[in-house]
């Protein structure tokens, strides 16, 4: 080849995006994985071989919609060809395929027993002392769980003062300055600190806390977890009654917005060890119930 031709060949590959040259080699990959022709592969994904070319080579900007008829022709996942981390080697792809198709109590034993196998579990030995209130603001973490905290002599700890002490500012300073993912940063470091602190304890997490799945994770692990529930419109009628009036600042959606993350989050908060539903009753029968469930729970006299 000839000098200026080498060059210009290589200019090509370097203007590409780098993540449509990755794609590319992914499907070239997984099509002679199944052993096709390009030719093969265009006719059974229904696509132009020029197009499917182009896909190969890191050309142009794939459509979605082909990506999907591509997948679907190499029956694999689209998650595969975007190269999705639990799709890079044959390990995670047999993983995947023997929880494919389970519902989510087999799920659930199977996450169970996986933390268990890696360290990371609890569910061998007594429940954990370390009591973990979630759910979504205004659900009465602070004010139960110093309530549960003075009645099991436990310390009480509200974690998003916990991350206010190491960034040295407030939590809203914190997402304004240095960003969600900073926030969350601190989110597990508090979380991974109480744990190595404290054996006993009440803790009241921020109602984001779900957000994060690894932060999830070590809590569901290391706490007896409980989701204190409640209906929407106790979440905003008490965080409005605290004079935050954000959530209604110039927001006539704010509600809507408010179910839509109850709806996002009730699965996750939903793996919680217990739940107390804090609509139902005043706020002095909830803690009766609250404290009758981790009483029983940790094994501890009524
Ligand atoms: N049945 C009840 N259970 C819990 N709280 C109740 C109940 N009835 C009324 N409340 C009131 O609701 C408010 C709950 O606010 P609290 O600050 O404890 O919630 P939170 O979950 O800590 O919220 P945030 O996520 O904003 O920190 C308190 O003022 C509490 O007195
Ligand atoms: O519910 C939420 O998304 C949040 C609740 C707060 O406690 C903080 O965790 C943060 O502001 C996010
Ligand atoms: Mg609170």
């Amino acid at each position: 080849m000839h000098e200026a031709e080498v060059f210009s060949r290589a200019r090509e590959v370097a203007d590409k995006h780098p993540f449509l040259l990755a794609l590319g080699e992914r499907v070239r990959s997984l099509r002679a994985r199944r052993g096709m022709t390009r030719k093969a592969l265009a006719q059974s994904a229904e696509v132009s071989e020029r197009h499917l070319a182009n896909l190969e080579y890191g050309e142009g900007n794939v459509s979605i919609l082909l990506l999907l008829q591509v997948s679907q022709a190499l029956q694999c996942s689209l998650a595969e060809l975007l190269g999705d981390v639990t799709t890079q080697s044959a390990e995670w792809l047999l993983i995947r395929e023997l929880l494919a198709g389970c519902n989510e109590a087999t799920l659930r034993r199977a996450r169970t027993a996986l933390a268990d196998l890696l360290g990371t579990g609890s569910s061998h030995g007594p429940r954990s002392q370390r009591v973990a209130l979630i759910g979504l603001r205004g659900a009465g973490k602070t004010t139960l769980g110093k309530m549960l905290a003075e009645d099991l002599g436990y310390p009480f700890l509200e974690l998003s003062r916990e991350i206010e002490k190491f960034a040295g500012c407030s939590v809203m300073e914190i997402q304004a300055l240095y960003g969600q993912n900073a926030y969350r940063r601190y989110e597990r470091r508090a979380v991974e600190e109480a744990i190595q602190l404290y054996p006993e304890a009440v803790l009241a997490t921020p109602g984001g806390i779900v957000s994060d799945a690894a932060t999830f994770n070590l809590l569901l692990a290391h706490c007896t977890t409980v989701w204190l529930q409640a209906d929407p419109q106790d979440h905003m009628d008490r965080v409005r009654a605290q004079g935050d009036l954000r959530p209604m600042a110039a927001n006539p959606e704010a509600m809507q917005d408010l179910k839509n993350i109850l709806d996002g989050r009730a699965d996750l908060y939903a793996r919680a060890l217990c739940r107390v539903h804090t609509s139902t009753q005043p706020l002095e029968q909830t803690f009766a119930l609250l404290r009758a469930q981790v009483r029983q729970v940790l094994l501890l006299p009524a």
